[in-house]
């Protein structure tokens, strides 16, 4: 059961913490369109920047005020008083507008950094609070490296600036130090040591330097925390912050661990990531957890198959939840018959038992030579297969010497109606000697028209397919061959069309010796 104390905000803060990582800078109009969408997506706040950071960010920070309509439009400002005017200069356009306030609490930040002492730290903070409250009522106070903060400390600046104003009090993991048990603890300590505790919202801001950024924050909200900040893609300072995408689904999937509500469309998710990346031009690795491209993706055959059967039997969320259309059984050398024949099924084709078996197997043939089989590529691999199923002269093997020392030389087995023979042959190039082997091996009078190579798919392991036409006595015919090797794919394409040559009368001997 929930009740309304377990409606956890979202803080979206992309714009801001996410904009700081390295090589992130986002354009004003692209901040403006990542801000459309998180607002259409149902965040609770968006931190829009950093208004005394640059006019750039002053000025990106006001057009989101101005065309937010459902958000709380936030700014970030330390505590100096013109940092806190800046920001209220900011988002004054704003529908609602909280001001966030943040400075060291650490004693290595306060020494190192700031060279203020405590005394002097807890000042700034409540002159911060108070100023901002001229400019909103709602107003967040940050203890920066709040988890490497002494305790007692933190529990007196938490309740000065909740009764100087603070609305919001997060208690950011900064450097990525803590664990999750220590964490829920941490906020667990401050609730119920802070006798006006119950007057602010806590809020948990954490970052991945060990890797546990998402772990973190719903521990500090199984601590009491019911505030999330949190980027897509999980960008920021250094390794990043806690991805808005994870936190999500995993509160809306774990429902029975996490008993939170939140207002986020989770059909928009993929589109925020891609939007994100593409903005910043930072690809999503593929693995990543919801929103990479092998999330919902299934490349091994026992897998594949139980998919078939149920997908949940190895698919914890819907993909349609967070707004793919449906997950990939992807082909490779991993896969099995199952997934096979439902590919070719979705793709159109119905083979016979053996012709699927052969394509089956030239497609796990080529999964061990090329690193991705796409859909073009078992599409040439099948058409060959419908193609060729009646062929009386069948490739057995091929082997070309080509290079700076010619003649090239090619050495060919051929299977003519069940009987293997073979030749050797040489040319002016590999693709001459290959088919020179060819005619050595099954004269014939029909004429090379055409010879024309393509690449199926990109990359220099795709696959060649070539189309060959032949012409003899008035008939002209076109046969098509694919594989990664161009040779092959060539050869396999002259018997095509010597095989349709052939359906059509064509008298062609095998002569050569077994
Ligand atoms: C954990 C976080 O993510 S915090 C946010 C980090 N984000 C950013 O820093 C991005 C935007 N920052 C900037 O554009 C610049 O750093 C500015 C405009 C804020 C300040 O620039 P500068 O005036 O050139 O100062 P600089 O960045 O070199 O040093 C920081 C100054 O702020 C002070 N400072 C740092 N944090 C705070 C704070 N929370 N409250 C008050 N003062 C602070 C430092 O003591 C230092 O002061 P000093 O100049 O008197 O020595
Ligand atoms: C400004 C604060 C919230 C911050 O970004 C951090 O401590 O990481």
């Amino acid at each position: 059961m929930t009740s309304s104390t377990d409606r956890v905000v979202i803080f979206d803060t992309t714009l801001r913490d996410g904009e700081q990582c390295p090589g992130a800078t986002m354009t004003f109009e692209e901040k403006l369109e990542v801000a459309a969408l998180l607002d259409a997506m149902g965040v609770d706040i968006i931190e829009a920047g950093f208004p005394i950071a640059s006019d750039g960010d002053f000025e990106s920070v006001q057009e989101i005020a101005r065309r937010t309509k459902n958000s709380v439009v936030c700014g970030l400002s330390r505590t100096a008083l013109a940092d806190i005017d800046r920001c209220g200069e900011a988002i004054r356009p704003a529908r609602a507008k909280r001001i966030h306030t943040f400075i060291s609490t650490s004693p290595l930040h306060m020494s190192a950094k700031l060279n203020m002492t405590p005394e002097e730290v807890l000042e700034a903070s409540i002159a911060a609070v108070t100023r901002a409250r001229q400019y909103t009522d709602d107003v967040e106070w940050s203890s920066e490296d709040g988890t490497r903060t002494e305790i007692d400390f933190l529990c007196r600046c938490v309740e000065a600036v909740i009764k100087a104003g603070a609305t919001t009090v997060n208690i950011p993991d900064t450097v990525g130090y803590t664990t999750p048990q220590e964490y829920r603890g941490l906020f667990e300590t401050v609730r119920a040591r802070v006798p006006n505790s119950d007057k602010a919202v806590f809020s948990v801001h954490c970052h991945n330097d060990l890797g546990m950024a998402v772990a973190n924050s719903l521990a500090g909200v199984q601590g009491g925390a019911r505030q999330i900040e949190c980027t897509i893609n999980g960008i920021g300072e250094r390794a990043g912050n806690a991805a808005l995408e994870e936190i999500v689904m995993a509160i809306r999937t774990r429902a029975d661990a996490l008993p939170y509500t939140m207002g986020i469309d989770t059909t928009m998710l993929t589109r925020a990531s891609k939007l994100v990346s593409a903005v910043t031009s930072f690809p999503v690795q593929y693995n990543k957890a919801i929103v990479g491209r092998n999330a919902f993706a299934h490349e091994s055959g026992i897998h594949q198959h139980g998919m078939l059967k149920n997908p949940a039997t190895y698919e914890i969320m819907l993909p349609e939840m967070v707004g793919l259309n449906k997950s990939s059984l992807v082909m490779g050398k991993h896969s099995g018959r199952h997934a096979f024949k439902d590919k070719l099924k979705a793709m159109g084709y119905e083979l016979g038992d053996n012709a699927l078996e052969d394509a089956f197997r030239r497609m796990k043939d080529l999964a061990d030579r090329k690193k991705h089989v796409y859909d073009e590529d078992i599409e040439a691999i099948v058409d060959e297969e419908i193609l060729t199923a009646h062929d009386r002269v069948k490739l057995v093997g091929l082997e070309v010497v080509a290079g700076t020392r010619g003649p090239q030389r090619a050495t060919m087995q051929l299977d003519v109606d069940g009987r293997t023979v073979s030749a050797e042959a040489v040319g002016n190039g590999p693709v001459d000697a290959t088919f020179n082997a060819i005619k050595a091996l099954v004269p014939h009078e029909a004429e090379l028209e055409l010879y024309q190579v393509q690449a199926v798919t990109e990359g220099t392991d795709a696959q060649a397919e070539v189309s060959v036409r032949l012409a003899a006595n008035g008939n002209a015919v076109t046969g098509r061959g694919a594989d990664p090797d161009t040779l092959v794919a060539s050869a396999r394409a002259y018997l095509s069309a010597m095989n349709k040559l052939i359906a059509r009368g064509v008298r062609v001997h095998a002569t050569a010796a077994e």
